[in-house]
């Protein structure tokens, strides 16, 4: 799903943001630049649940920090709800971000250890100017219970007395207290061990129903992505090489630096039915101080040719809500059969060297 469920206007609408940081280069030089985030474009839909992935480094936290302007990306355009976010002043941008919560990876380190659970509840809700006693503290009561933890048991207890699933329920209790609009998950679960993982996972998909939320679900796990996202943004070294939806873009990926990422993961070869081992994309990404010139993915990619180097490729729409950068899209024109093109990146050499132009879809 790409557009809005409910009404014209997106959830969020994201334009070529810019995000880069000064750093000393190599030898301790001054005046080199992270290129973080270089020209990122996407929107998100109301209740819709946005997938993003990408090696470390890749510019996903980056990418969420820069929405929720902490900080403000050096230029780009963010609209929130309709509101550019980036021409907001400091109040209005914190009455903003009430509708816009983020949840972390670590889920002791994201609460203060000496309060009680009650009270970290109720925190954001005495930030936001919720006046009366009484009602503070029958939202925290609804608030745990919406999260699974019963407050009978669990109000008075202190963070290190809980489970790590335990303490990222409360972190989402905290995230959840404004109903939000969309919540930016960044590794939310990547600390809980596989059971509690799914938990909670499911904990995100019952809120979503119950409270329409929409999530900005960022993780380096592409297995865990695809069970919860809509869609899916790929990003390398600072760009989208590709996004669209969930099923079609892990089933026939597009861009080359997509389909190295999935022959990473564990699985079945969909073509000859047996375990395959999985392979990591070939070579380490290139420094985001000094990215390749044209797709940045080139010198890693086993389908580089001349142009790569020269021309930056756009991102393309090549099906229906399914964009690519990439100059030489794997699995394109869209008849090509995708069992043909599985497997490990090398055996994709003989695939989807059509140059589809600039073809879009309506
Ligand atoms: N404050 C900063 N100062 C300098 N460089 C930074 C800063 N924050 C991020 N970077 C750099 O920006 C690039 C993108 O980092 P980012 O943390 O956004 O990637 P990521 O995809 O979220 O990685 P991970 O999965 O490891 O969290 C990296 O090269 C990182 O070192």
């Amino acid at each position: 799903m790409t557009e809005t469920r409910a009404g014209d206007t997106p959830l969020l609408e994201v334009r070529d943001i810019v995000q880069e940081f000064a750093v000393r280069g190599p030898g301790g030089v001054k005046g080199a630049v992270v290129h973080a985030v270089s020209d990122v474009s996407f929107q998100m839909g109301r209740g819709e649940t946005l997938g993003v992935v990408g090696e470390t480094g890749s510019g996903k936290s980056t990418l969420a920090r820069s929405i929720i302007q902490a900080p403000r990306p050096k230029s780009g355009e963010v609209r929130f709800l309709g509101t550019d976010l980036m021409r907001l002043r400091r109040k209005a941008l914190v009455e903003a971000r009430r509708d816009m919560q983020m949840v972390y990876q670590d889920p002791f380190g994201s609460l203060n250890p000496r309060w009680r659970i009650t009270d970290l509840v109720e925190e954001p809700l005495l930030g936001y100017g919720v006046r009366s006693a009484a009602r503070r503290r029958e939202r925290v009561r609804e608030l745990l219970d919406l999260v699974g933890l019963d407050p009978g048991v669990f109000a008075g207890r202190r963070p290190y007395e809980l489970s790590g699933g335990q303490c990222q329920r409360v972190a989402i209790a905290r995230a959840i207290a404004l109903n939000p609009a969309l919540i930016v998950c960044d590794e939310a679960v990547a600390s809980l061990d596989v059971l509690i993982q799914a938990q909670v996972l499911n904990l995100f998909e019952r809120l979503r129903s119950e409270l329409g939320l929409s999530y900005l679900f960022i993780s380096h796990d592409l297995a865990l992505v695809k069970q919860i996202s809509d869609r899916v943004a790929v990003m390398h070294l600072g760009q989208l090489a590709e996004i669209g939806p969930s099923e079609e873009l892990y089933r026939r990926p597009m861009h080359p630096y997509t389909a190295a990422l999935l022959d990473s993961i564990p699985g079945l070869d969909p073509v000859t039915g047996e375990a395959r081992r999985p392979t990591p994309p070939q070579g380490e990404p290139p420094s985001p101080i000094d990215p390749p010139s044209g797709c940045r993915f080139r010198t890693r990619c086993p389908l580089a040719q001349a142009r790569c180097a020269e021309e930056r490729p756009a991102l393309r729409e090549l099906a229906p809500g399914h964009q690519v950068a990439c100059h030489f899209p794997l699995n394109f024109p869209l008849d090509a059969d995708p069992a043909a093109t599985t497997g490990t990146a090398a055996r994709r050499t003989d695939a989807g060297l059509t140059d589809p132009g600039d073809i879009s879809f309506p």
